[in-house]
Parts: C-alpha cells; structure tokens; sequence
C-alpha cells in the first residue's frame, strides 16, 4: 500500500532544477522567476467581505449531518468541519513538525528532495510545471512511511517525526472514511449498493499527505502561493494554521476567502469524486494568496481508492458523463494535462 500511489507518478520525469524551491530566506524582494503579470485582480478582499456567501461549517454530530453534507457539496464542493474527532494535540504536533522541517536551512532541506520521477520528498507543488512562474511556496509530500526522507533530514532523531505522520495519516484515514460514507449517502447509495462499490474499490484506501510552507512575502499582490487548481483524490482534509490564504472560486462571485477556524477542519472534493458523484458533486477550484506578514503553514490529507481501482459514475445515477476510468490512468491524464482532464473523460 505504502508505495502504490506513489507508483501513478513513475512515468513522468521533472528535471531536479524544476523541483528546487526558492531559499525564501535569502530574498529580501520577489525574484523575477516569482513575478506573476498582470497581478492577479480581487485577491485581496473587497469591502464586501462579509457579504460573501461562505461554505458551512458543519458539526459532524449534527442529527441532520447527511443533509448539510450533501447540501454543502452539491453547492460548493467545500465545508468545514467541527467535533471530527480528531485529538487537537495530534494537529497540534503535525503542524510544529511541519514547521520544524520548513524552517531548516534550504541545504537540509535539499537532502530529501523529490527525485525526478518520485512523488514523495520536499520539493515545488507537483503542478508547477503548468505555469511560468514559480509559486511562493515549498512542500513535502507523504506516502504512506515518511522514513526515508526523515532520515535524510534528521539522520539521528527522525522518529519522532515519522511517529506523528504515521498517527495522523492513521485518523485522517478513518475520519475521511466516515466523511466518504456521509457523502454516498446523501447521493443516495444505500447499504446494498455500498457493499457493490465498496468490494471493488472503497474500504481500500490510498493516500497521501502534504505539508504545504507558505513564507511571509515581500510583494503579496504579485506573488501566488499555489496556483489555481483542484485536487485529483476522491476528497482532501486540510488543516491550516492561524494564517489566511486559502481561497475558493465559485462562478458569478469570484475568490471567496476561507478563514482558518481553530479545531476545524477543511473538506473539499476533488476530480474523482465529481466522476463518482457524475457531477452531482463538484471538485472545488482552489488557490493559496500570499501575504507580508506571517508564515502559512498547511497539512493536507489525499483520500482516495488504491490505483488500480476503477472509478466510473455510480450506477444508480442517470446518464452518465464520464466514461470508467483507474485511478492511475485518470492520475496519468492529469499530469499531462492538469485541468483540461475532466472534459477529457466526458461523454
Ligand atoms: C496524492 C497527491 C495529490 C497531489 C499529488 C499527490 C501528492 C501531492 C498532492 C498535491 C498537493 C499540492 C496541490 C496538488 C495539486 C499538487 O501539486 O500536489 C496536489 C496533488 C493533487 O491533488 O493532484
Ligand atoms: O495550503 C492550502 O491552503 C491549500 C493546499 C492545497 O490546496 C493542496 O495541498 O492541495
Ligand atoms: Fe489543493
């Protein structure tokens, strides 16, 4: 399992140049490589902020959970939630681990760099090769052990962080499974269909997990923390710390602003489920904006099925707009041609 999704990224092959990220440190101005032209319009917030329709905030006790969650992502393909059973103190440690690994000098940090052709390691968003310019950000992806790279960051104490990750990954796993569950039924899955998908693809589980760094910039309007995108698992958990940057689109209204809310955390769907859902669900389209005043630091969760599994519209959904598809061939067709992938399945 721990290898496999990193499996669906073997054929392609990005130069190491390509997946260095900026030393944030030793810029006191944004680089040329990190201009974006034009700057990017209604980035930063209008007046009418508060006016702004926002995703719910839902309770996952809540007696009438299946209908704010279905409600919640048939509307945005976003929420947010409380009492998830996540402890705090584990969130807690992730984040200060995450911060602890960001904040070594950027020769540490290169010693567990992405390989060519790898998905796991410290190293530029996956996605960067779509856009001219480099983002104001630096990752580290998880897949399944972190061990490998840790020790290469922390050749004597890298367990602990290894023991963190591991635990996370363990809840995030079993929380996202239950928000899964809530999702099919609100589309109307029941038991007996549940049984049919769930044999084929859905109590096996891949995933991954992301540290995102976004440091304090120095020009935020011509600068992108991560580019405009949607996520390709079925759906991503994240946590964000006191910092905001997190925005959605939404059609008639532009970027809408997602506030951290302490103890809560982010929901939002991505390209397979809005191919299992046929589109009743929708993968939201998301970006990171930059700021000059404080240090981003985000986890996120990649729940999906194992990459050999066959993902298609559920059956009991009328006419169906996208043909069946693996994870790892839909995970191909998006490396190559990122958003255009959805339309590129369609029937
Ligand atoms: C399991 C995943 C999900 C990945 C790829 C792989 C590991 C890292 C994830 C992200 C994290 C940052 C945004 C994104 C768009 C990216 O560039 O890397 C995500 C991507 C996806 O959702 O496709
Ligand atoms: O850091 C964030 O707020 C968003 C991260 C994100 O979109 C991702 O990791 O896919
Ligand atoms: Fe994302």
């Amino acid at each position: 399992m721990e290898t496999s999704l990193s499996q669906a990224y073997t054929d392609t092959h990005i130069p190491p140049h390509q997946i260095i990220p900026l030393d944030f440190e030793s810029v006191r101005e944004l680089p040329e490589s990190h201009i974006w032209t034009p700057a990017v319009e209604d980035r930063h917030h209008n007046e009418r902020e508060e006016l702004l329709p926002v995703p719910p905030v839902i309770d996952l006790g809540a007696p009438d959970v299946t209908e704010l969650v279905g409600n919640a992502c048939r509307r945005w393909g976003m929420f947010q939630v409380t009492n998830h059973g996540v402890p705090l103190g584990l969130v807690d440690d992730v984040e200060a681990h995450a911060r602890r690994l960001f904040e070594l000098p950027a020769d540490r940090k290169l010693k567990a760099l992405r390989s060519p052709s790898g998905a796991t390691g410290y190293g530029v968003a996956r996605i960067s090769p779509f856009f001219d310019k480099l983002m104001w950000h630096e990752g580290f992806t998880i897949m399944g052990s972190a061990v490998d790279h840790a020790k290469q960051l922390w050749p004597h104490r890298y367990e602990e962080f290894c023991d963190v990750m591991d635990n996370y990954q363990k809840k995030m796993k079993s929380i996202a499974y239950k928000i899964l569950l809530i999702a099919l039924k609100a589309l109307g899955v029941d038991e007996e269909d549940e049984e049919k998908i769930s044999s084929s693809m859905l109590y096996e589980s891949n995933g991954a997990l992301q540290l995102n760094s976004y440091p304090s910039c120095p020009n935020p309007r011509q600068a992108v923390g991560l580019a405009p995108h949607t996520d390709t698992q079925l759906l991503t958990i994240l946590h964000q710390n006191n910092t905001n940057g997190l925005q959605i689109f939404q059609q008639g209204i532009g970027w809408i602003p997602i506030p951290p809310i302490p103890g809560a955390l982010v929901v939002n769907l991505g390209d397979l489920m809005h191919i299992l859902s046929n589109a009743c669900f929708h993968a939201v389209y998301h970006r990171v904006v930059p700021n000059d005043t404080s240090h981003r630091f985000t986890v996120g969760y990649f729940y999906g099925p194992p990459i050999e599994a066959v993902v298609a519209p559920l059956a009991k959904l009328p006419s169906p707009r996208f043909r069946a598809v693996t994870v790892k061939e839909y995970i191909g067709i998006k490396n190559k041609h990122l958003e255009k992938s959805l339309s590129l399945i369609g029937i």
